[in-house]
């Protein structure tokens, strides 16, 4: 009876986010089509693991590998399923959660589990950088310096993101690249260089709003240096999906990309970051990887209330960033101030 089932391999980062994954796994108990699928759970053991698991799986010839984490667990289990029958499956469970928010993947994992109940399939576009598989954005610059910081700071979650982004932003040069693609060279000083095959890092923050994950294209978008007074509307800009439109972004579309910088240094792909040498190539390949989707994906399914929602909470959370770093700075000049006073009064 059981080889009538379809398999599916559910992979879990416990490391990923900070959600329960006891949880996930309770519910997947109750909830999944038992019918249809045969399941088995495996836990990871250490970063990388998953691309292993997912390889013998992908041999093993299962339906799908569901990732149950975030765009790095997915980014190891994909590597491994592109160009093969088994399809990608995701219950979201990371800080950010970018390709499952571009494909309406619920983040409630009652509603994911339904989503794998239903099995539509889609094929979708993923990208190389220097051959190094993604599937969301890879990046230069800022972005990729922050995930390097972020991977060091040892804890997830949202807030210790902004906090880093916050307090790196403040001493971050912009470098200059030289961007080569099919259609010609052009040269910027840029403070970041994102290419998008889907539209976001995850959290609905927008880099590449117009990306599509089936158009066999890149989504470049390059943000030229700017001042403090540029902050506020570019972090609108990012999460309301319109940061295209900023006179300090610079976008275009292409299949390959070398980004040609002045030294090595960091790279980030779906968030994770590598060291990489002055020469870059970015390409797309188009349609090299299965995907459950949603049965009705919208268009654009977040409405403008849900988007000054998502806004508000990262404004909020800038804010207490902010608050934070404002009172730890003035502790530390309090703290220098009686220093210099108890020098004085010895002399
Ligand atoms: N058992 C493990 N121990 C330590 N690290 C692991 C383990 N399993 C996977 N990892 C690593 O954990 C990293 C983070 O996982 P993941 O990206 O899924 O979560 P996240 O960073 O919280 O979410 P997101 O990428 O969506 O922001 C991955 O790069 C992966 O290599």
């Amino acid at each position: 009876m059981d080889e009538e089932k379809k398999k599916i391999s559910f992979i879990i980062n416990p490391k990923s986010g900070t959600q329960s994954k006891e949880q996930v796994l309770h519910l997947l108990d109750e909830k999944l089509d038992k019918t249809k699928y045969a399941k088995e759970v495996v836990y990871t053991e250490y970063a990388g693991h998953a691309v292993e698991i997912a390889a013998q799986k992908a041999k093993e010839g299962v339906h799908a590998v569901v990732a149950i984490g975030g765009d790095g667990t997915i980014n190891e289990i994909a590597r491994s399923l592109v160009h093969t029958k088994t399809a990608l499956g995701i219950i979201p469970c990371g800080s950010g959660n970018g390709l499952a928010r571009h494909l309406q993947i619920s983040m409630e994992p009652k509603k994911a589990i339904e989503i794998i109940n239903e099995g539509i399939i889609d094929v979708i576009d993923y990208g190389k950088i220097n051959d190094v598989p993604f599937f969301c954005t890879c990046g230069v610059g800022f972005d990729a310096f922050v995930s390097l910081k972020f991977a060091k700071a040892g804890r997830r979650g949202p807030l210790t993101y902004l906090e880093k982004t916050l307090l790196e932003s403040l001493k971050y040069q912009p470098e200059t690249y030289e961007l080569e693609t099919e259609d010609g060279t052009l040269k910027y000083k840029a403070f970041l260089i994102a290419c998008g095959n889907a539209s976001q890092y995850g959290n609905n923050a927008y880099i590449a709003p117009q990306a599509t994950l089936t158009d066999g294209l890149l989504d470049v978008t390059i943000l030229e240096p700017f001042t403090v007074l540029d902050v506020p509307a570019l972090s609108f800009q990012l999460f309301n999906k319109t940061i295209d439109q900023n006179s300090r972004i610079k976008t275009f579309r292409c299949q390959t990309l070398r980004i040609h910088r002045t030294k090595p240094g960091v790279v980030h792909f779906d968030g994770d970051p590598m060291m990489m040498g002055e020469n870059i190539d970015v390409k797309v390949i188009k349609e090299g990887l299965q995907v459950i989707i949603p049965r009705y994906a919208e268009k654009d399914s977040s409405n403008v209330l849900q988007r000054a929602q998502d806004y508000i909470n990262g404004l909020k959370q800038i804010n207490e960033a902010i608050v934070e770093d404002i009172a730890h700075k003035n502790k530390m000049i309090l703290d220098k101030s009686k220093e210099q006073i108890k020098k004085l009064t010895k002399i």
